[in-house]
């Protein structure tokens, strides 16, 4: 683990200006709820030979110990309170982590048209346990954007992503080329962050800004696909278990009736486009911070476009900007 607690180590002002400063070519990807950014920043990220963070994933793990504390539970915490400043403390103290998993996405996909991509998983670990599906729960996605438009917890997340990022540039890469070399074998050198105000406040002098838009129902839809796999790869693994461990009758039951539940909660895909809505308007309306567009940023709009596209799009235009020859003209 290469950060421990980051928040209180960002708050020497020496190393919050490294973190700033260090990185030798910054991609920042912001867009609205579900338009891809993660998906396509890994992608980008894994081409590039870059690191990756992705900065909901600090919202995320917020809300998680805001509603683990009982802060904000009842929606009627107000910025600067008391309830407000104990989750500041929480964050700062907290020791967040996003890693690649390790050995998972690298498939072989060597350039443009001869295969699909293939888009890492991503661990997030808070205090060292794997939150990873907990902060993807319907709960955090109704909480978090009212968590984060609070200013303190924005300036708490502001010191991790920085940190992080930088940890996440100088770390060894889990590519099978190893850090700081892209598939082709160029040096590189960088980092990839996906967020909401990562070309407008987190990394303003980012080289490269990308704002991905979609239009809402193909996002909601993307979004339903998306819960649909994973909840048929939940009934498959309980379906796996049952079979596998007939004799331990108490596991199987536990996993077949996580794999109902899931069924039972699942939500429509009116239900997710309201809650991306919602989701959009607090952050596009909020005092701090608000979504917007860099006005140095290239916006893209993927509702019909391949998501290898749009990935060798970006990476193009990554490389033009460190000067280097485009790869994927012919797509
Ligand atoms: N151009 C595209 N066409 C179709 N699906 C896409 C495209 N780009 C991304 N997706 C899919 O949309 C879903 C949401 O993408 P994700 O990266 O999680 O979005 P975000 O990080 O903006 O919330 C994912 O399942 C992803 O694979
Ligand atoms: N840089 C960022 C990233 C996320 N966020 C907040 O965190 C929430 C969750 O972000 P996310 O990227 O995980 O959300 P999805 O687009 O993946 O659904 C957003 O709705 C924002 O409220 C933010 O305010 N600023």
């Amino acid at each position: 683990m290469l950060c421990s607690r980051v928040g209180y180590l960002c708050r020497a002002p020496t190393v919050a200006a490294r973190c700033l400063q260090a990185r030798s070519f910054t991609i920042a990807i912001d867009g609205p709820a579900a338009s891809g950014k993660s998906s396509t920043a890994r992608a980008v990220a894994q081409q590039l030979g870059f690191g990756y963070i992705d900065s909901g994933s600090i919202y995320r793990c917020a809300t998680l110990l805001a509603l683990r504390k009982n802060i904000y539970a009842a929606d009627a915490s107000a910025e600067g309170d008391e309830q407000s400043q104990k989750l500041v403390d929480l964050i700062s103290r907290a020791n967040i982590d996003i890693n690649i998993k390790p050995g998972s996405g690298w498939s072989a996909q060597s350039a443009a048209g001869t295969g699909r991509l293939v888009v890492p998983d991503v661990q997030v670990l808070l205090d060292g346990e794997d939150v990873s599906r907990e902060i993807r729960a319907p709960e955090i996605n109704r909480l978090v954007a009212k968590v984060a438009s609070d200013g303190g917890v924005r300036d708490a997340v502001l010191h991790t992503q920085r940190y992080l990022a930088y940890a996440a540039e100088t770390r060894p890469a889990s590519t099978p080329e190893g850090r700081g070399t892209d598939s082709s074998g160029t040096p590189g050198g960088g980092v990839v962050m996906d967020g909401r105000d990562i070309g407008t406040t987190v990394f303003p002098k980012a080289e490269l800004k990308i704002y991905l838009d979609a239009s809402a129902m193909a996002r909601a839809i993307r979004r339903w696909d998306e819960m649909n796999s994973h909840m048929k790869e939940t009934q498959a693994a309980a379906a796996a278990a049952a079979q596998k461990s007939n004799a331990d009758r108490d596991a199987v039951k536990k996993d077949g009736d996580q794999a109902s539940h899931a069924s039972v909660s699942y939500p429509s895909v009116e239900d997710i486009a309201r809650e991306l809505e919602q989701r959009d308007y607090a952050d596009i309306n909020r005092k701090h911070s608000p979504l917007r567009i860099a006005s140095d940023a290239v916006v893209i709009d993927n509702t019909n476009m391949t998501f290898e596209h749009q990935v060798y799009s970006i990476v193009d235009l990554a490389r033009e900007r460190m000067g280097l020859p485009r790869r994927y003209d012919e797509l």
